[in-house]
């Protein structure tokens, strides 16, 4: 199919409550999404980047300006050396350009919803889904106190999330966790998430978390320490899952064999796209390790293409793809909300939802049209 061109229009979405994690507290985000206008159709990317580079080294406005000044003349020259432009010719297109995943992942995104639309075929279908609902975890921030907290995960509980994730960091972890068991009991499926906070100096601290029965401690460690964390996982009885550190099928296959994780949280757009996912996800299952569907606080783009992502078999643990509303109290698209503590995967031709243009109006603070 033949691009036409690509149209970046920003968002800002508030928060529905400031949701604060080891590297910072957000209030609103700032997305940048893509609109793909082919022969036969558009299509739409999500960057999951986000305002400042503190969960990893990407940030919105880098990924605006790489689209336009460095992965779109990448596409522009392979549409007219004559290659056809599907979602994997993308990947290769772009694999000259360093980096930048979260960017190039919103890239194929659109490309791959555009092409799975004229096809009339689904993400669900595209990925490999074997099931049409997936299981909702949600990950609950740090708090202020014990007793907020227990609030909140209260609350979720009572939405039926069937999985509780904790944000932990120094000074906030074995009591929390201890305080959550003691009051919801010993049958929650229950897990940590440090986003980077520790050190291999804290293994013995966080040793304390073992006897909680957590199904996982998430990236305890700094992104480039797979070492270390193949270290920390002998230390410890939590299984460790790896996030910030996995970004591709390469460094995914190195941190299984170095013993570094025995779980993986599969985010989409940390990894360079759906695609990319999917080769994580086979790896993953080919060794036995679990794998688990993230989340970046995506809009219902996004969320539409996780929960199809999500419906993959080495999915085996619930995932961060929660309801709309555990962040927004507008989605850009039709909400997507919790049933029995499910989220449906959408079965429509690419991935099945679309913004509503009154909200996305409403949302927008800038467009820009680039033509090929
Ligand atoms: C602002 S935190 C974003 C990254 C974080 N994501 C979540 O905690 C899940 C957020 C969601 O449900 O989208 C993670 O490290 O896993
Ligand atoms: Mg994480």
């Amino acid at each position: 199919t033949k691009l036409q061109g690509i149209e970046l229009r920003r968002i800002t979405m508030p928060l529905v409550a400031p949701f604060r994690t080891s590297f910072g507290t957000q209030r609103e985000r700032d997305i940048l999404l893509l609109r793909v206008v082919t022969d036969d159709a558009e299509g739409w990317g999500e960057c999951v980047a986000m305002t400042e580079p503190l969960y990893s080294a990407e940030y919105v406005d880098a990924a605006a300006d790489v689209v336009r000044r460095f992965l779109l003349p990448a596409l522009v020259r392979r549409q007219e050396s004559g290659g056809g432009l599907t979602a994997n010719a993308v990947g290769h297109a772009l694999a000259p350009v360093k980096g930048h995943r979260m960017a190039k992942a919103a890239l194929e995104m659109a490309v791959l919803d555009a092409e799975l639309r004229a096809l009339g075929r689904s993400f669900a279908t595209e990925l490999g889904a074997v099931v049409d609902r997936v299981p909702s975890g949600v990950s609950v921030g740090i708090h202020d106190s014990v007793p907020e907290l227990l609030d909140a995960v209260g609350g979720y509980l009572d939405e039926g999330y069937v999985r509780i994730k904790l944000k932990i960091e120094p000074g906030w972890d074995v009591e929390p966790v201890r305080a959550v068991r003691e009051r919801f009991g010993d049958d929650v499926l229950l897990q940590v998430d440090a986003n980077t906070a520790y050190t291999l100096a804290d293994a013995r601290h966080l040793a304390q978390l073992d006897p909680f029965d957590l199904l996982l401690i998430e990236q305890p460690l700094e992104e480039e320490d797979v070492l270390g964390h193949a270290q920390l996982a002998r230390a410890l009885r939590t299984p460790v899952c790896l996030d910030e550190s996995i970004v591709s099928a390469q460094t995914a296959a190195a941190a299984i064999t170095l013993g570094a994780c025995s779980v993986i949280n599969i985010k989409p757009g940390r990894v360079g796209g759906y695609l990319e996912a999917r080769r994580i996800h086979d790896l993953a299952v080919a060794h036995g390790v679990a794998v688990w569907c993230g989340g970046m606080l995506e809009t219902g783009l996004g969320r539409a293409a996780n929960a199809a992502l999500a419906a993959l078999p080495g999915f085996t643990l619930p995932g961060d793809v929660s309801g709309s509303g555990r962040f927004y109290r507008t989605d850009v698209t039709e909400p997507f909300v919790l049933d029995d503590g499910h989220l449906a995967v959408p079965t429509g031709p690419g991935l099945g939802v679309a913004p509503l243009p009154e909200v996305l109006d409403e949302l927008t603070t800038r467009t820009e049209w680039l033509p090929l």
